[in-house]
C-alpha cells in the first residue's frame, strides 16, 4: 500500500470537502479544451446510496462541486470514473453525465449479466468505457472471470476497458491483460513503487507491457497517491511530488499518443492530506515538458478516446 492510502470512513468528517471552491489557482495555464480525464462523483448518499459491498464510505462529492472545480482549474471537460464505493450502480455517474451539457464522458462498472439495452442507455448518457478493479484493498474479488465476457459485449459500442492494479500484481496478470482485444487504459501508471528505480525491473515491466501492446494507454495521474516525499519538495527540488516525476515523464515521452491525465478529485482514501488540485495542475509541466506533449496529454488524446474527435494541433 502506498503512502497516504487507507480505507475506512474518516472521509465522512464534516467539512472534508468545504474547501472545494478554494484550491490554489494553478500557475500553469491549461491549453484550451483540456480534459480532466480521471475524477469521480460520490453520491450524494441520500440520493444515490453507496454500495453495500464497498470498502470505504467517501464524503459526498456532487456533480456541481466537480463542475465548479473544473471551471476553477481551467479544464474544459471531465471524464468521470465509476468508483468502487458505488459498485455497479452507475446512477450517480449517469446523473452527472446528463447534467454536464455534453462536457463529461463516463467510465462505468457493469456486471456480466448487463443487457444490450442497458449498455446502450449508458452509451447514450455518455459512457465510453468499463472499469475493472484489481486493487485488492478495494474489492472482494478481482474480476478476471467476467472481464472477457463483458469485453465481448462492449466491443460493438467501441468502448474501452479501464484497469486498476498494483505494480506488484502485474507479473501475474501480464498475459491476461495482454489478451484483451479492446483498447485498454491503465489507471495511475499501474501504481509503481516510486521508492524503486524508474529504470529498474519493476517499472520496466510496465513499460514493456505498453510497448508490446499498442492498444494500451495509461493515466499518468495520482502523484499524490504514489509519492513518498508528498507535497514537500525533496532536497534541492522545487516542486511537490517530485519523486513521481521520473516515472511519469518516462511514460509521457515514450508514449505521447497514449497518455491521459486527471486530478482524481475528490481523492478517495487519502488519509494524510487533502490534495490541492491547483498544485496537481502545476505538476503537469514537470511530466509533459513541452507544449506539444501537453497538448497531446490534455487535449488531443482524451478528445480522441472519449469524444471521437481527432484534433491535431492547438487551435485546430
Ligand atoms: O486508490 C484508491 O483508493 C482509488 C480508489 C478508487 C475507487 O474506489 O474506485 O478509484 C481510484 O481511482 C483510486
Amino acid at each position: 500500500m502506498a503512502h497516504g492510502d487507507t480505507t475506512g470512513d474518516f472521509q465522512k468528517t464534516p467539512g472534508w470537502l468545504d474547501w472545494y471552491h478554494g484550491p490554489t489557482a494553478p500557475s500553469f495555464t491549461l491549453p484550451a479544451g483540456a480534459v480532466d480525464a480521471h475524477c469521480h462523483v460520490f453520491g450524494p448518499g441520500a440520493e444515490f446510496p453507496y454500495a453495500p459491498e464497498r470498502k470505504y464510505t467517501p464524503c459526498d462529492a456532487s456533480a456541481e462541486q466537480l463542475f465548479a472545480l473544473r471551471d476553477r482549474l481551467g479544464f474544459d471537460r471531465n471524464v468521470i470514473v465509476q468508483a468502487t464505493c458505488h459498485g455497479a450502480d452507475n446512477s450517480a455517474l449517469v446523473d452527472a453525465l446528463r447534467r454536464s451539457d455534453g462536457r463529461a464522458r463516463g467510465v462505468a462498472t457493469v456486471r456480466r449479466d448487463i443487457t444490450t439495452d442497458q449498455l446502450q442507455e449508458l452509451h447514450d448518457a455518455g459512457v465510453r468505457g468499463v472499469r475493472f478493479n484489481f486493487v485488492k484493498r478495494l474489492v472482494d474479488r478481482v474480476p478476471t472471470d467476467s472481464l472477457q465476457e463483458i469485453v465481448e459485449k462492449i466491443t460493438p459500442l467501441e468502448w474501452h476497458v479501464v484497469i486498476y492494479f498494483e505494480a506488484e500484481d502485474l507479473p501475474e496478470l501480464y498475459d491476461f491483460f495482454s489478451a484483451i482485444d479492446a483498447p485498454v487504459v491503465v489507471d495511475h501508471m499501474g501504481r509503481p513503487d516510486v521508492t524503486k528505480n524508474p529504470d529498474g525491473p519493476e517499472f520496466d515491466l510496465f513499460l514493456r507491457f505498453m510497448r508490446e501492446n499498442d492498444n494500451v494507454w495509461t493515466k499518468v495521474s495520482c502523484p499524490e497517491r504514489l509519492s513518498v516525499s508528498g507535497r514537500r519538495a525533496l532536497d534541492g527540488e522545487q516542486h511537490a511530488y517530485s519523486d513521481v516525476v521520473p516515472f511519469a515523464r518516462r511514460v509521457v515521452e515514450e508514449f505521447p499518443d497514449r497518455v491521459l491525465w486527471g486530478t482524481d478529485w475528490p481523492h478517495p482514501n487519502l488519509k494524510d492530506h487533502m490534495p490541492d488540485d491547483g498544485l496537481l495542475v502545476d505538476y503537469i509541466p514537470q511530466i509533459a515538458t513541452t507544449p506539444e506533449l501537453q497538448q497531446k496529454l490534455l487535449v488531443v488524446n482524451p478528445h480522441r478516446l472519449y469524444w471521437g474527435e481527432s484534433l491535431t494541433k492547438q487551435g485546430d
